[in-house]
């Protein structure tokens, strides 16, 4: 059984990344990641041009089905990630990069290209937009706009992180927009936005910054995440990769992203809960699969959902 898988041009032992944000923003949770089995690739949390300290604690809960957060971009900053990628990396790692405005993520991007890294980056556009509008990823017009802009000087590898759609023609939509491009990859689903949980007890929310509203991520969001893997993937064009994100907790859950169409699969809440063997345990349950079913590589299953 091969679980071998490519990151743009790099060979990884498996297709399991962590997803952007957790365990991976200080340099000692960026090497525990380097260190850990079945973990094939990383991804950095997302960068802002300037260090931030984040939102006040609680600004993650974990829920019986999941997770709510609403950390607030909490990083270290561009400097530190752009210098982590060039000097530290030991397994192949994506950097992931955000900003509070679409003039910053010019100005952070054209740094980067102005830089010695070549690897690939994911720009994040959940990020907020102008005010009054909607974040970035929901206006199609402005995320048309920034990628034009992007992609008018930037020539080095660039994929997008989204975040998830619910209407069939938001799907057409954004695919069109993303088709323009020279994308390498699109990260599908960022946690489902502006979600809620109310503690009984106390009768009070959870988190503390937004008055209580916050991402939701875990089991309760895998039919999302689900969807839009396979609605991104027959949508998109071949050339850009889907990386699949999104309420991954089990063998069966990776197994379900890939014959969606997924490239690679990221697990972020379940990390929370399990630690980094979470990995192991997963890869080890997606070989029983593989085995089970007779597939000998990733490639015998990709895509190939049927439909009744
Ligand atoms: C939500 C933003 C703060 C605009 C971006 C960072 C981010 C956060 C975060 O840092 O609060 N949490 C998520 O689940 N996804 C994200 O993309």
């Amino acid at each position: 059984i091969d679980l071998s898988a490519d990151l743009f041009g790099q060979t990884l032992t498996s297709p399991l990344l962590n997803a952007s944000g957790v365990h991976c923003q200080t340099k000692e949770e960026l090497n525990d990641l380097a260190n850990t089995s079945n973990l094939g690739a990383m991804v950095t949390k997302s960068a802002t041009l300037q260090a931030r300290e984040g939102n006040p604690n609680p600004r993650y809960y974990d829920l019986e089905n999941g997770s709510i957060n609403s950390m607030g971009l909490p990083n270290l900053g561009y400097d530190f990630y752009l210098d982590y990628v060039l000097q530290e990396q030991t397994k192949p790692t994506i950097l992931s990069v955000a900003a509070l405005s679409a003039a910053d993520a010019i100005t952070l991007l054209k740094d980067l290209q102005a830089s010695d890294y070549q690897g690939p980056t994911e720009l994040n556009l959940s990020c907020p937009n102008i005010v009054g509008e909607p974040q970035l990823a929901y206006d199609f017009e402005a995320t048309d706009r920034v990628l034009n802009e992007v992609f008018s000087f930037y020539t080095k590898p660039l994929g997008v992180k989204l975040p998830p759609y619910f209407d069939l023609v938001h799907f057409d939509k954004i695919a069109a927009v993303l088709n323009k491009y020279p994308l390498t990859h699109v990260n599908t689903i960022n946690s489902i936005g502006n979600g809620l949980w109310v503690d009984i007890d106390q009768e009070q929310v959870v988190t503390k910054a937004k008055g209580g509203f916050g991402g939701l991520g875990g089991t309760m969001v895998l039919p999302t995440a689900l969807a839009n893997v396979r609605a991104l993937r027959q949508r998109l064009n071949d050339s850009i990769k889907v990386l699949g994100t999104g309420g991954v907790t089990s063998g069966e859950d990776v197994f379900a992203h890939i014959l969606c169409g997924a490239d690679l699969v990221s697990v972020g809440t379940q990390v929370m809960k399990e630690g980094l063997g979470v990995y192991d345990r997963l890869a080890e349950e997606l070989k029983a699969i593989m085995a089970e079913k007779g597939y000998q590589t990733l490639a015998d299953f990709r895509g190939k959902l049927k439909e009744l």
